[in-house]
């Protein structure tokens, strides 16, 4: 009898699951210097799924007072379009020392942005000094997404844990974890490499554990902005390993990149039939049956779900 309740409350404890999320489409994932007000207002004129303005990288060393533009921004109220879209703010890492000031500045006004993208995650004690900050920061109950970004020897390293500090810590603290990141140019810069865009070993890794926690991948930015074709062809590579979207960072690369991580005409009007099909045959009796060829069983009906749900969440 003991045995028996034991052993419920055991498989109980290995079901627990990583929660389903809200899925916010970010197949392009703009970077806007947060000191241009030019570029910030052109940026709200893009059919964009996510505009990040940077404290980071993109804005240099003497500008650093990009945070209070920012925040301005943030105090007029997030500019409406046709489509919703995710308004993230991504502040300095915390060994630039100027993480607490970033997020002092953009957190405490009369609106929160929806997500922060935070740079240089190391090991789950940054995000538990980041937890600590907008628990005395974000006020109301207020809530934000969070953006980790892996771009470092060492992040790599400690991914599975940061991941599930992430995990735990969005139990106790005002911030859902929704992304991880690749963050290629300072990964390459972190390993003494000049800029080389074949990490497949580091991005395949960097999916499968996102993949494992329920958090969308985002890849790296193509520097080559005036490539078009070379973008084009690295967001199919991306998305074939399972990205679900890519950082950019010039206007002309958004429409490439929003269109390569949807479902192209064929996919859609393949996945269609066979969940037509699927029906058909799970209502006769049959688990497992030949559709254009190819063997379907529940497996492939969950990849033409898949597709599916992205055909109709970008639209
Ligand atoms: C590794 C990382 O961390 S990546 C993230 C950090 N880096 C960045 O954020 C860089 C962001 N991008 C940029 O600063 C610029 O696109 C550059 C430097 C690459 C090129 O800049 P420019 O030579 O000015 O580009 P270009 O002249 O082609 O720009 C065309 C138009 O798009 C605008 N634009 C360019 N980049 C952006 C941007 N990121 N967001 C919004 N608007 C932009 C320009 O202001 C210009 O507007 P206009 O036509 O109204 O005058
Ligand atoms: O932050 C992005 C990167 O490539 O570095
Ligand atoms: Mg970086």
């Amino acid at each position: 009898m003991f045995r028996a309740i034991a052993v419920r409350f055991l498989s109980k404890q290995a079901v627990s699951k990583v929660p389903e999320r809200n899925y916010i489409p970010r197949r392009a994932l703009m970077y806007v210097p947060g000191d241009d007000y030019k570029k910030i207002n052109k940026a709200f004129g893009l059919d964009v799924d996510c505009i990040a303005l940077d404290c980071e990288d993109g804005v240099a060393l003497n500008k650093k007072d990009a945070r209070s533009n920012i925040r301005a921004v943030l105090d007029q109220g997030k500019p409406q379009k046709k489509k919703n879209y995710d308004f993230g703010v991504r502040v300095n890492s915390i060994e630039s020392g100027l993480c607490h000031q970033d997020l002092e500045s953009c957190l405490t006004g009369r609106n929160l942005p929806d997500t922060v993208l935070f740079p240089k995650v190391e090991e789950g004690d940054h995000l538990k000094w980041f937890a600590d900050e907008i628990r005395h920061l974000i006020k109301n109950n207020g809530k934000i997404n969070l953006i980790i970004y892996i771009e470092t020897a060492r992040a790599f390293i400690n991914l599975n844990e940061i991941c599930k500090t992430a995990m735990q810590l969005s139990k106790r603290f005002n911030f859902i974890p929704s992304a991880l990141v690749f963050g290629s140019d300072d990964f390459c810069a972190n390993i003494g490499q000049r800029i080389h865009w074949k990490f497949c070993m580091h991005g395949k890794k960097l999916v499968l554990v996102a993949k494992a926690y329920n958090l969308q991948a985002i890849d790296m930015v193509y520097i080559e902005y005036k490539d078009l074709d070379g973008l084009k062809l690295q967001c199919e590579q991306g998305m074939r390993m399972g990205y679900t979207g890519k950082q950019v960072i010039h206007p002309g690369q958004v429409p490439v990149v929003q269109e390569a991580f949807l479902p192209t005409k064929y996919q859609i009007e393949w996945a269609e039939g066979l969940l037509k099909s699927f029906e058909e045959h799970q209502k006769s009796g049959k688990g497992a049956f030949s559709y254009r060829g190819s063997m379907i069983d529940m497996p492939t009906m969950k990849q033409a779900q898949n597709i599916m749900k992205l055909a109709n969440l970008a639209e």
